[in-house]
């Protein structure tokens, strides 16, 4: 994944400051969430190990974005946090409540906000199902309140219930749909206002006959989760309830699914009216077969697994419809191109540094990009390698709407270096110089440096063609590229030629010497 080059603008949000209170499960995840989006956020939780929490949720996130996606994020924002609720929300645009699921609570710690945060800040609250007028009593104003209810792991899944209550103003859901979409969500609009809202509606309904099976010993949890996650889990991830259900009635369709299933629905096919008493012995009943099910695992491992499988489906979604992608990959997609034009945009200035290489890209090593060895898998040094040539396509105006308008430049060979190791956390910064080029070619000589002491672990030599992409054949790069190129090979030029350039594989450190 690329970081894109350090002076540029840090959020992709039309916001950059955000205040999380609670920073739990729910509160951790929109913190990541935000973080990894470029905004600065401002945390309160009491909880005395709330930074290691957070921090914990953070890492996994990282290490979720370092497998979900290749587009260049920007840089972190800045996460601190605060002694209290109102030097949290002192300078935010937007303050993401997320304290536990009790209305007394929620409306003590709103009114805090809102006694607090500038007249004009969003308030969004996680609530999963407490309606939104019930929050928005007592305040001073209730206008900028809504329910901003997320699915967990909040840094994955994409959804966002948007609720508003009877005095939530239009400007406020709208403008919190646009936030949420510019950091790769999706927010639905709830017509109404109802308690837990819709997904919770639904997830409700099957929980509820969930613990029904348990306690009349139908199955375990074990044989229930298997029952969802080999049939209909695998499906809604896809489609919802009603396309997969219009698939299913064949090729009448919905109208023959509904006259076939209608009746059913009269049958005793379900107990949902009747609520299940969580008695001490179902508790424990539920608890212990849990506990079986896991099998040992922590609930951060069970976290990572939880997340690689999201990552994989999210990904199989995005490569559907011949790469056009479905659902929550088209989301995905969709956001990758907004990523890829805004590091066009972070384009550096044209006067360039004529005394160095370019320092093009700056990022960390993920815990993704670790192997069975303890350190950066070699693969991704290619990665870092192909991120630091696309920003220099970026410099010379090679961006994502020339790509559309169908000229790139590609790759045509390649030799990689690798010179030592670089561990989990560590910063890393790659260079770029233009040994060669003319109007269809682009020679490049990139170095890895890692840690504060910027040792050299790795370099990679590069011949790139500049080509038309419908006619799949190389051509000459226009003239306002190659003018943007000039100055920059020209400096380039000038520059010592290092030593391992034009080096072949197996060649000796001798040999180079001679030759150098
Ligand atoms: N856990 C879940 O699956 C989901 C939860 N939600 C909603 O998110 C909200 C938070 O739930 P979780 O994160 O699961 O709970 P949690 O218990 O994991 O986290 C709540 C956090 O709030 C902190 N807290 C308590 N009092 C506070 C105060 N006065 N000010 C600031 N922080 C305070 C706690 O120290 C804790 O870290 C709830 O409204 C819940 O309904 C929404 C979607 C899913
Ligand atoms: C159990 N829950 C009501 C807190 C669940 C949610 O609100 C949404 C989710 O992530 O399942």
């Amino acid at each position: 994944m690329t970081t894109p080059p350090p002076c540029s603008p840090s959020s992709l949000a039309p916001l950059s400051r955000v205040a999380c209170i609670g920073g739990g499960v729910i509160g951790g995840g929109w913190i990541a969430r935000f973080v990894l989006a470029g905004i600065d956020v401002k945390v309160f939780d009491p909880h005395p190990e709330a930074e290691r929490i957070v921090a914990e949720v953070l890492a996994n996130a990282e290490r979720a974005y370092g497998l979900l996606t290749g587009a260049p994020l920007p840089p972190r924002g800045r996460l601190s946090f605060c002694a209290t609720v109102a030097e949290a929300v002192a300078q935010a645009q937007w303050v993401q409540e997320s304290v536990p699921e009790r209305l007394d609570l929620k409306r003590r710690v709103l009114a805090q906000i809102d006694a607090a945060a500038p007249p004009e800040a969003l308030i969004g609250s996680s609530t999963s199902g407490l309606k939104p007028s019930d929050l928005q009593e007592g305040l001073a104003h209730p206008e900028r309140l809504f329910v901003a209810h997320p699915y967990n792991p909040v840094y994955l899944l994409p959804l966002v219930e948007i609720v508003g209550g009877t005095e939530t103003a239009p400007g406020t859901i709208a403008q919190a749909k646009a936030v949420l979409e510019a950091i790769g969500m999706k927010g639905v609009v709830i017509a109404r206002e109802i308690e837990a809202f819709v997904g919770d509606r639904l997830l409700e309904a099957l929980w509820r006959e969930a613990l029904w099976l348990i306690k009349d010993d139908i199955c375990d949890v074990e044989t229930l989760d298997d029952v969802i996650r080999y049939s209909f889990g695998l499906r809604w991830a896809q489609m919802g309830l009603f396309q997969t259900y219009r698939i299913a009635g064949g090729e009448a369709g919905m109208r023959h699914f509904l006259a076939q299933f209608g009746p059913c629905l009269a049958w005793p096919w379900s107990k949902l009216t009747d609520v299940v008493d969580l008695d001490d012995a179902l508790v424990e009943k539920i608890g212990a077969q849990s506990d079986a099910q896991a099998d040992g695992l922590s609930i951060r491992e069970l976290e990572r697994i939880r997340d690689e499988n999201l990552v994989g489906i999210v990904q199989a979604l995005k490569a559907s419809r011949e790469g056009e992608g479905w659902g929550a990959g088209k989301l995905l997609a969709d956001f990758e191109r907004r990523l890829w034009s805004a590091a066009g945009d972070r384009r550096a200035p044209d006067a360039p540094d004529a005394s160095a290489p370019l320092a093009l890209v700056e990022t960390r090593v993920s815990p993704a990009w670790i192997d069975y060895n303890g350190h950066m898998t070699e693969h991704r040094y290619l990665q870092v390698f192909g991120d630091t040539t696309d920003a220099l396509l970026r410099r010379i105006g090679v961006d994502l709407a020339y790509v559309e308008a169908g000229h790139s430049y590609y790759t045509v060979e390649t030799h990689l270096r690798h010179l030592d190791e670089a561990k989990l956390g560590e910063t890393l910064r790659a260079t770029c110089q233009i040994l060669a080029s003319d109007d269809k070619r682009l020679h490049l000589f990139h170095r890895l440096f890692a840690g504060p002491e910027g040792r050299e672990i790795a370099t990679a030599e590069h011949m790139l063609l500049h080509v038309d992409t419908q006619a799949g054949r190389a051509t000459p790069a226009p003239a306002e590229v190659l003018a943007r190129l000039a100055p920059l090979a020209e400096a380039h030029a000038r520059l010592p030629a290092p030593p391992a350039a034009g080096r072949a594989v197996g060649q000796k450190r001798a040999s180079l010497a001679a030759t150098a």
